[in-house]
């Protein structure tokens, strides 16, 4: 009988134990790395996870520790769940620990702020390796739909057709089906727009301005991630799939997502400061839609939503004043 594929999952949140109980469920044997020494001791001894998915019984052949070295030994795959920011730090600390030949796999939906580097571009450059040992997973996977089993469709990506579906393999199971894609920037830039776009509907929602707007925003804001797709060299057709309108369907139709939530909160009247004190965990498009922005402008593309929300979450812009600029603006046809 062959050895079961180790995994080791580098974050203990709400991601990171849904995937890692995805990839138990495959038949890997996976160990999860927390940051805090509790929370491994309190997913061993309870098999849950108490702080991000409490009630979500996880399965034997997972375990967590807080070493991340323990964590790392002998991985044929490394997943990354940690918030984007916080990767190049993390991941520099991680690279001499590191399995020789593991494959490096991104479940992160961010664009470093600064450098403008997609996850993928950030392992590379840190832990020095190919294109070929760095995969992505994405697409409308909504972690606490996923810790139930609700059944979910996916993207592996890899520029290696063989290493994605190696990694599809590994994670998939009765209720989590993944597809492969080679187009990884295409599949990265969907994942990290949406949750902009997320927060721009999230928004609209909270100012109660009903599904009509919720229908334009999702399409002009699919516009706008494909025009900055095509000028990044993606594929276009990635777009329409799973990672791009699969996930922004779901992202703006769910209480559960992070920025849908955080920007109801903001379009509702919080300010940005009571809207940061109530979410407690990671919603990527309030940092990232800096970063967005930024690759937008570098590659000369316009981005009308994405400077909205840019406004409204990092320039103290109000909503309404957003809204009736953007509705003003000059008409064009729908295809340019
Ligand atoms: N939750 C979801 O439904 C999905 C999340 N994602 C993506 O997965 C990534 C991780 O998100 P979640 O697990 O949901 O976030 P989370 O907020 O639930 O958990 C984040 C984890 O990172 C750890 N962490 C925070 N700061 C850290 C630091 N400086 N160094 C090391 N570890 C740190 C936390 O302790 C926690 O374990 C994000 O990029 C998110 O966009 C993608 C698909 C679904
Ligand atoms: O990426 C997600 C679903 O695919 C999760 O969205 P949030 O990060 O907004 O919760």
């Amino acid at each position: 009988m062959s050895k079961p594929v180790r995994a080791a999952v580098m974050g203990t949140g709400s991601w990171g134990t849904a995937f890692g109980m995805v990839l138990a469920d495959a038949g890997c044997d996976v160990t999860l790395w927390a940051r805090r020494p509790e929370l491994a001791e309190a997913v061993n001894s309870t098999r849950t996870n108490p702080d991000y998915l409490p009630g979500v019984e996880l399965p034997g052949n997972l375990r967590a520790t807080a070493d991340a070295a323990e964590a790392l030994r002998d991985a044929d795959f490394t997943v990354l769940a940690i918030p984007s920011q916080t990767l190049r730090a993390n991941l520099a600390e991680w690279t001499p620990l590191l399995a020789p030949d593991t494959v490096l796999v991104s479940l992160m939906k961010g664009v470093e702020l600064g450098s403008t580097m997609r996850m993928s571009e950030v392992i590379e450059d840190v832990a020095k390796v190919g294109a070929d040992r760095v995969a992505v997973v994405t697409g409308p996977n909504l972690a606490r739909e996923i810790a139930a089993r609700m059944p979910a469709l996916a993207v592996v990506a890899c520029t290696d057709e063989q290493v994605a579906q190696r990694l599809q393999a590994a994670c998939h199971t009765p209720y989590f089906r993944p597809y492969t894609n080679t187009d990884v920037v295409g599949c990265e830039l969907a994942g990290a727009v949406k949750n902009v776009i997320g927060l721009a509907v999230g928004i609209a929602d909270g100012m109660g301005l009903g599904d009509n707007a919720k229908g334009s925003l999702i399409t002009r804001g699919l516009a706008e991630t494909t025009r900055l797709g095509l000028a990044m060299g993606a594929d276009p057709l990635t777009f329409s799939g799973l990672a791009g309108l699969g996930d922004l369907v779901a992202t703006c139709s769910s209480p559960l997502s992070r920025n849908h939530t955080f920007g109801t909160n903001l379009g509702k009247g919080m300010t940005l400061e009571e809207t940061i004190a109530v979410t407690r965990q990671t919603a990527e498009g309030v940092k990232s839609c800096e970063s967005v922005l930024d690759l937008a402008r570098r590659h000369g593309v316009d981005m009308p939503i994405t400077e909205t929300v840019v406004s409204i979450v990092h320039e103290g812009k109000s909503p309404v004043a957003a809204l009736k600029e953007l509705m003003a603006r000059s008409a064009k046809p729908e295809r340019r």
